[in-house]
């Protein structure tokens, strides 16, 4: 395995991604501020964040879809800057919005995308054979794209992105709008891949799949990276428990000795040991517990962290699909988006589509620690 011989490198291996110091501005919006983020041959980082925290826009510069303003990114050692075409080779793209041609088959479409990363003949077909069949669409390679369901053209979009085995893998959103099942397989296969040394960043807003997944989590929040470490580091870390009230009108204002915060109807309580803290709350409560709808103990989760680090709920209902995006054209300033060529490996070659409470710093884990 090659080592790390740049100037301050660690000697150890060149990690899969080094994203270092990155921004990227679009107009007035800050959509990445100073991003640190490595990523080693087999881990799984999910990569969590609000809409328009910068996830879309973080996946676009790895893929060198955009350039970065400050800030270098290498790919397995290449700069997507100085040697794009190096660094493309080494990654697939399936970016958020599908990239499938609906009038083309299955086996079309990946036989299309693996002419793009330079497959022909028997291996085109050997490799889409293979990308078809953990995704389970070998049954489906000769049906039109148009007549398959959502969930069905994802697993087409996702097998695009793989057809050239790229040694980094960027998935954004990929079980947006999947069924369970689908989601389940693809979260194995994901889980197959980085046992055999892939390396993936995986975006989501659904907390549950990076437990699946096994994976390492990344928390940006309004383009600044909040958080990186592994779910247990993080739980322990962050995972406020606590007593969460639910009220049928305006909470009460409650005098106890641990801070409470307010969100709507609902109060939180924020105590160590929860259990034991019930009565002196229900006490506290007084005459308003008449207006009082729940009450229930809070254990330290990804969902609390998520919570604790950004000052935000995860989107109500958070699930793949509920993802509100504002589709806007994309920045593709060095006009590289296509994917096409040296196998950029960007599933679609569609260009990214784009569309925030500051947690004290010292809650921060700054991402260069955890490297
Ligand atoms: N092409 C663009 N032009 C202008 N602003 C953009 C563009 N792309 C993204 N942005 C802005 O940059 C910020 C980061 O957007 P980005 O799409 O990276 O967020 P995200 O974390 O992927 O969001 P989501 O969860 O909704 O997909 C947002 O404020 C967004 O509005």
């Amino acid at each position: 395995m090659p080592t790390d011989p740049r100037p301050g490198g660690t000697g150890g291996p060149v990690p899969a991604l080094a994203v270092r110091g990155v921004s990227k501005r679009y107009g007035a919006t800050a959509a990445l501020d100073h991003v640190d983020l490595e990523i080693a041959e087999g881990e799984i980082v999910g990569l969590l964040g609000h809409n328009g925290a910068g996830k879309t826009t973080l996946m676009s510069l790895v893929a060198g879809l955009i350039r970065p303003d400050a800030g270098e990114i290498d790919v397995h050692g290449h700069s997507t800057v100085r040697a794009p075409r190096r660094a493309r080779r080494e990654l697939g793209l399936a970016p958020q919005e599908l990239g499938v041609y609906p009038p083309l088959t299955v086996r079309q479409n990946l036989r299309f995308f693996a002419e793009l990363a330079g497959l022909r003949g028997r291996s085109a077909r050997a490799r889409i054979e293979e990308a078809a069949e953990p995704l389970a669409l070998t049954a489906l390679l000769d049906r039109r794209v148009s007549r398959l369901s959502g969930g069905e053209q994802r697993r087409v979009h996702t097998a695009m992105a793989l057809l050239h085995r790229p040694r980094l893998v960027l998935l954004d959103e990929p079980t947006a709008g999947v069924d369970v099942q689908t989601r389940a397989r693809l979260i194995a296969y994901v889980r197959e891949l980085a046992a055999g040394g892939t390396a993936v960043c995986y975006s989501t807003h659904y907390l549950p799949e990076i437990e699946a997944l096994g994976a390492e989590v990344a928390v940006l929040d309004d383009g600044r990276m909040i958080a990186r470490g592994s779910v247990g580091e993080l739980v322990r870390r962050h995972g406020d428990s606590g007593v969460e009230l639910v009220f049928s009108g305006s909470p009460p204002a409650l005098s106890l000795p641990w801070p409470v915060t307010r969100e709507d109807e609902v109060l939180h309580v924020r105590v160590e040991r929860p259990h034991l803290a019930m009565a002196e709350v229900l006490a506290a409560l007084g005459e308003s517990a008449g207006q009082l709808v729940t009450m229930r103990v809070v254990q330290p989760s990804l969902d609390s962290v998520f919570l604790h680090l950004t000052g935000r709920r995860r989107p109500t209902g958070a699930h793949p699909g509920d993802a509100v995006r504002e589709a806007t054209a994309a920045g593709c300033s060095d006009g590289s988006g296509s994917g096409s060529g040296s196998g950029s490996g960007s599933g679609s070659g569609t260009t990214p589509a784009g569309d925030g409470t500051e947690p004290p710093a010292e809650d921060r884990i700054e991402a260069g620690h955890h490297g």
